[in-house]
């Protein structure tokens, strides 16, 4: 599947972002600033994102650091997109570590700023950003593992859940969770469909309900992360669990490149990116096929 989503996803992406490159006002690629650091890593920085190599274990780690909360503004989100989508032509990168720059806080999840008062075209945009993010990040072909070193609700879980592990700081002032409901709105299917996945139907349906944040504690109970461990330990568990994760043979174990995916894998696209940009009724329309989701990682 996550070749699938990958391949689905990049087209869809990779010409609209690279419109947004010419074209947008939003930054785009232009702001990414490459730079060589010593012992074969390199780092290319946004305004919003940065994100370092280190060419001799293949594994990145990109960092949020949009303050006050990394908010998933249209901004935040295209520059994310792009990060990821350089990341995964990158053939050297075999793993990606999401984590936040800021104290206390992973991700707040959606910018509010961008869902009042604005045009049903942006409001389109936007939605479109939001869906290009989960895929690009769900439909990664590399391991991605989420270091959540602070609160994360919404989206922002939503973020973690589309990663392959999550590894939590165990601080009890630290939530996360799909909250939606609290907030008077109703998480889509496919966040629904994602929380499922990862902590079974009656977790992922009382947390719907209820609109529930869960502590870091209680989060680790029901299995929506893998992990609890010292805050100042966040990252470089991280870093071991990926050298772990990336020592399981993938698809170079039956002859092929690792990063090019296997003949057996069937690659008609299952998901499909819809025009948003008329519709509210179709905010919740990504064709999200669940049992096409078996070749991840
Ligand atoms: C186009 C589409 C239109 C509509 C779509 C409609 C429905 C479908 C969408 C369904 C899916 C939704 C998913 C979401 O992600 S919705 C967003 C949900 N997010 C939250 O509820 C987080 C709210 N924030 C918090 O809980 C706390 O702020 C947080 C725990 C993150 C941090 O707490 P702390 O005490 O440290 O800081 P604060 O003082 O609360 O905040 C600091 C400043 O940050 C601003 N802030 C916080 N969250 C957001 C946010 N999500 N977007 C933008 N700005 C945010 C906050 O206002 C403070 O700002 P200032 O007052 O300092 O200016």
């Amino acid at each position: 599947m996550a070749t699938l989503l990958k391949h689905s996803a990049k087209y869809a992406l990779s010409g609209r972002l690279a419109r947004l490159c010419v074209h947008s006002r939003h930054g785009g690629l232009q702001c990414l600033q490459p730079c060589l650091l010593p012992h074969q890593r390199s780092a290319s920085t946004g305004s919003k994102i940065l994100v370092e190599m280190d060419n001799s274990t293949g594994i990145a780690v990109l960092t949020m650091k949009s303050p006050p909360v990394n908010s998933l503004s249209l901004d935040f989100l295209t520059e994310f997109s792009i990060s990821l989508e350089k990341l995964e032509l990158d053939r050297g990168c075999r793993g990606v570590i999401l984590t936040s720059a800021l104290p206390k806080i992973f991700s707040a999840g959606l910018d509010i700023m961008e869902m009042c008062g604005k045009s049903p075209e942006h409001c389109g945009e936007f939605w479109k950003a939001v869906q290009e993010m989960w895929l690009r990040l769900y439909g990664s072909s590399m391991i991605t593992i989420a270091a959540i070193n602070g609160s994360s609700p919404a989206g922002g879980c939503l973020m973690a859940l589309a990663c392959d592990y999550r590894i939590m700081a165990e601080n009890p002032k630290y939530s996360i969770g799909l909250n939606e409901t609290q907030l008077g709105i109703v998480a889509p299917f496919w966040f629904k469909d994602t929380l499922v996945n990862t902590v079974g139907n009656r977790v992922a349906e009382l947390s719907l309900q209820l609109g529930l944040l869960y502590s870091a504690p209680d989060a680790l109970r029901t299995g929506l992360v893998d992990l609890l461990v010292p805050e100042d330990k966040v990252l470089s568990t991280a870093s071991q669990t990926m050298t772990q994760w990336l020592a399981i043979p993938g698809e170079n174990a039956i002859g092929s490149n690792p990063r090019v995916s296997s003949s057996k894998v069937d690659l008609t696209p299952k998901v499909h990116m819809v025009d948003l940009s008329h519709s509210s009724e179709s905010m919740c329309s990504l064709n999200w096929i669940p049992w096409t989701c078996s070749n991840r990682a």
